[in-house]
C-alpha cells in the first residue's frame, strides 16, 4: 500500500493526463494503468473557458484522487496562486509543486520549489513537489514536512529514464516518506528500475500518452511498476563477478 498523508493507495502508479490523441484513449488508458492517483496542469482545468470540453467530465471522479499541478509556475507565488485555484474547484487537498526554473530543461527550481512547499504547507496542503535528483534539498523538503518527494528521472518529456541512478538511489535510501519518480520515464524498464531500487511510486505521462498504443502501454508500465516493486520486497540476489553453478554439486560422481 502507498501511504500519502492520510490517505492510502493499492496502485504505486500516478499517471499524467496531458498529450493523448483523445479523451476516449485517455480514457481508455486510465483504466489500464490502474492508477488510482490522476495529475493534470491546473491551467487545463478550463476555469475561465467553461463552455471548452473538459478532460475530467469524461472520468468518473469517484474512484480516482486527483492530484493537480502547478505546471506553468516560474516562482513559489505563482505556484501558491495555481493551488490555491485548483483548492477553491473543490477537487483536491493535494498539490503537486512544480517550479520551473529552465525554459530548455524544464528542469525546477530549487530554492522556489522550497519556498512554495513551505508556503503551501502553512496553508495545509497536501504537498508533493517535483524536485531534482538532489538528496540534500530532498532531505530540506522532508524537514519542511512534505507529504512525499518526486524527483525526476530525467527531463519531463524527455522519455530517457533514470540518467543518474546514484543520486536517486542516496535520496530512496535517506528519504522517511515516499519517494514517486517523477517525469523522464520511458519505458516498463525505466520503471521496474525504479521500483527495484526502491522508489515507492513512479508519476509519468508521456510514455503513455506518446505511445503507439497507450491503453497497451499504460497496462505495460502497470504491470512493471508491480513487478519491480515485488523484485524490491523479494530481495536481488548480491552480483558476483564469477560463475556459480545453479545446481547443487555435493554428491556429484568425480572421475
Ligand atoms: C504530468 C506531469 O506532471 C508531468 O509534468 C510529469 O512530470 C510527467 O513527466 P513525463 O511526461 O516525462 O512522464
Amino acid at each position: 500500500m502507498l501511504k500519502i498523508g492520510d490517505k492510502t493507495f493499492q496502485s504505486r502508479l500516478m499517471l499524467g493526463t496531458g498529450k493523448y490523441p483523445s479523451f476516449e484513449i485517455q480514457k481508455e488508458a486510465v483504466e489500464a494503468s490502474g492508477a488510482e492517483i490522476l495529475t493534470f496542469a491546473v491551467r487545463r482545468m478550463n476555469i475561465y473557458e467553461p463552455s471548452q470540453p473538459n478532460f475530467l467530465e469524461m472520468l468518473d471522479l469517484s474512484k480516482y484522487t486527483l492530484l493537480p499541478n502547478t505546471a506553468g509556475a516560474k516562482t513559489a507565488e505563482e505556484a501558491v496562486r495555481i493551488a490555491k485555484l485548483a483548492k477553491a474547484s473543490g477537487l483536491c487537498d493535494m498539490i503537486k509543486v512544480e517550479v520551473i526554473g529552465d525554459d530548455k530543461t524544464l528542469l525546477p527550481d530549487p530554492i522556489e520549489t522550497l519556498k512554495a512547499s513551505e508556503m503551501l504547507l502553512e496553508e495545509g496542503f497536501i504537498v508533493l513537489p517535483y524536485t531534482s535528483d538532489d538528496v540534500v534539498l530532498a532531505k530540506k523538503l522532508e524537514e519542511l514536512g512534505v507529504h512525499a518527494i518526486m524527483p525526476g528521472a530525467s527531463p519531463i518529456g524527455s522519455g530517457q529514464g533514470i540518467v543518474n541512478p546514484l543520486n536517486l538511489s542516496f535520496i530512496i535510501e535517506q528519504a522517511n516518506i515516499p519517494v514517486i519518480v517523477d517525469a523522464g520515464i520511458g519505458s516498463p524498464a525505466d520503471c521496474a528500475l525504479a521500483m527495484e531500487m526502491g522508489a515507492d511510486g513512479i508519476l509519468l505521462n508521456t510514455a503513455v500518452s506518446g505511445a503507439k498504443d497507450p491503453v497497451k502501454m499504460a497496462k505495460a508500465m502497470k504491470l512493471a511498476i508491480e513487478a519491480g516493486r515485488l523484485g524490491y520486497e523479494a530481495g536481488r540476489i548480491p552480483k558476483k563477478r564469477y560463475a556459480q553453478a545453479s545446481s547443487p554439486t555435493e554428491g556429484m560422481l568425480t572421475t
